[in-house]
């Protein structure tokens, strides 16, 4: 049995991420949410495009109003109105000033701008009461970025601030990384589909389901290959198919020690590189990872048999499939596992032989991270209890217990 930072190093390191070039498509801006840039963004604006109001009042000569106060106010002559969106006409002289808008352009001669506020209107004249700051309330061209810095990184996820940015950008073409296409099947005799008629014996395959959610929710696209029974031939031709069309294999079921499980023979038959065949994890001891490497593609498909157990195949996705997909999806930061440090509001406990995974809700209270236990049974076959898991709490080996109050390291999933 590897060490889990084993295993997670041979699987990371096994996953080479996107292409720029190969690997990357156009889409609209709207449809790029929670995509994965592909490429720099850089723009031919300057940010402010150019110099601009930062308030409704009056745009002044600094230099007419810089020793203006309550007893020495400056009178100065309004000889234009510029709204947003407008340009100005004029040029500001000495003793002159024009009425102006948030947003709006700054006319030439003009450096500093007045709030209404402080001001006193009189017909075409202003009166202005204090003196102002230097170039106050102007929000000078390009000192938000120039034209020709890079606003985007390639790498990152695309969201609302991003869109904003590329919309600015004028960008509506945005270049993203394609989805990593996840072929999903399971296998057992003893499966059916939530649709069919359960007889004595049997069970729903509930794992084919949660993993197709899991792996759209992780921004890949699920190709669910269904059940396949326990039989050699069946479940061969079913992964070689699954082979064919996707960039990563994830199966359950079949990778124990029992005279059913095929998977691990089946891998090796097909000139799969089985690099791992189980981890000191629980649940999800019998992982298995190989990789395949077809000279006709440019980088190897990777395959995960997960364990059958519902939480060991869950277990197993969230602490080695799913950042392995975030890093073949091309992001740059922020693919790998992410603990953070609970309280345990529960006591519990392993057998210390076992990295130990326990399922339950990551909740912040007053800054700090509390975690509390699913309630029910911890066993790799129940899922009932983990509906609004979002946390598993990590007992590493030689560790057999975790007190009420005891700092835990936690996996947000
Ligand atoms: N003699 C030993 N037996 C077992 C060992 C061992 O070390 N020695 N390991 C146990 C551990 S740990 C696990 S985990 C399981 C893994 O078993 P497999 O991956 O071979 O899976 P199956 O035997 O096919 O099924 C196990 C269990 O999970 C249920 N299952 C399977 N597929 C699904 C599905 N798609 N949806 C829901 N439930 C599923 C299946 O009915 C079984 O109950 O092996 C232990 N045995
Ligand atoms: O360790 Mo196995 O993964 O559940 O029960
Ligand atoms: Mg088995």
């Amino acid at each position: 049995m590897l060490p889990v930072q084993q295993a997670e190093e041979i699987i990371f390191n096994a996953v080479h991420p996107f292409n720029s070039e190969r690997d990357r498509e156009i889409v609209d801006l709207l449809t790029a949410t929670g995509r994965i840039l592909a490429q720099e963004i850089t723009s031919k604006l300057d940010f402010p495009h150019w110099d601009n109001s930062a308030m409704d009042g009056y745009a002044v000569r600094y230099t007419d109003v810089a020793e203006t106060n309550a007893e020495k106010p400056v009178k100065l002559e309004i000889i234009e109105e510029i709204s947003a969106g407008k340009t100005p006409q004029k040029s500001i002289q000495f003793g002159q000033a024009a009425r102006i808008f948030t947003g709006a352009m700054m006319p030439e001669g003009a450096d500093t701008v007045i709030m209404q506020e402080v001001t006193q209107r009189e017909g075409n004249f202003v009166t202005i009461l204090n003196s102002p700051k230097p170039q106050a309330f102007v929000r000078k061209k390009g000192t938000f970025s120039q034209a020709g810095t890079a606003l985007l990184s390639p790498g990152i996820s695309i969201g609302g601030t991003e869109i904003a940015v590329l919309a600015s950008a004028q960008c509506t073409q945005i270049p993203v990384y394609r989805r990593p296409v996840v072929a999903i099947l399971s296998t057992g005799d003893e499966l059916v589909t939530p649709e069919q008629p359960l007889k004595p014996g049997q069970l729903v395959d509930s794992n084919q389901y949660a993993l197709a959610s899991l792996v759209s929710q992780t921004g890949a696209i699920p190709q669910m290959l269904g059940i396949i029974p326990d039989d050699r031939e069946l479940l061969k031709n079913a992964i070689s198919q699954a082979l064919e069309s996707a960039d990563i294999v994830i199966s359950s079921g079949g990778v124990s020690v029992g005279d059913y499980d095929f998977v691990d023979q089946i891998l090796s038959s097909l000139g799969g590189e089985i690099q791992i065949r189980a981890v000191a994890v629980k649940p999800g001891k019998p992982l298995t990872f190989a990789r395949f490497n077809d000279s006709s593609k440019p980088s190897s498909i990777l395959y995960f048999g997960l364990p059958g157990n519902p939480v060991s195949s869950l277990v197993t996705f969230w602490r080695f499939v799913q950042p392995a997909i975030r890093k073949l999806s091309g992001i740059s930061q922020g693919w790998q596992p992410r603990f953070v440090l609970a309280k345990s509001q529960h006591s519990f406990k392993s057998d210390g032989k076992r990295e130990s995974y326990f399922w339950g809700q990551l909740h912040l209270v007053n800054g700090e991270y509390e975690f509390s236990l699913a309630g029910g049974s911890q066993n790799s076959a129940n899922l009932i209890n983990l509906a609004q898991t979002n946390g598993l709490a990590v007992l590493p080996v030689g560790e057999t217990l975790v007190n009420v109050g005891d700092w835990v390291q936690v996996l947000q999933v």
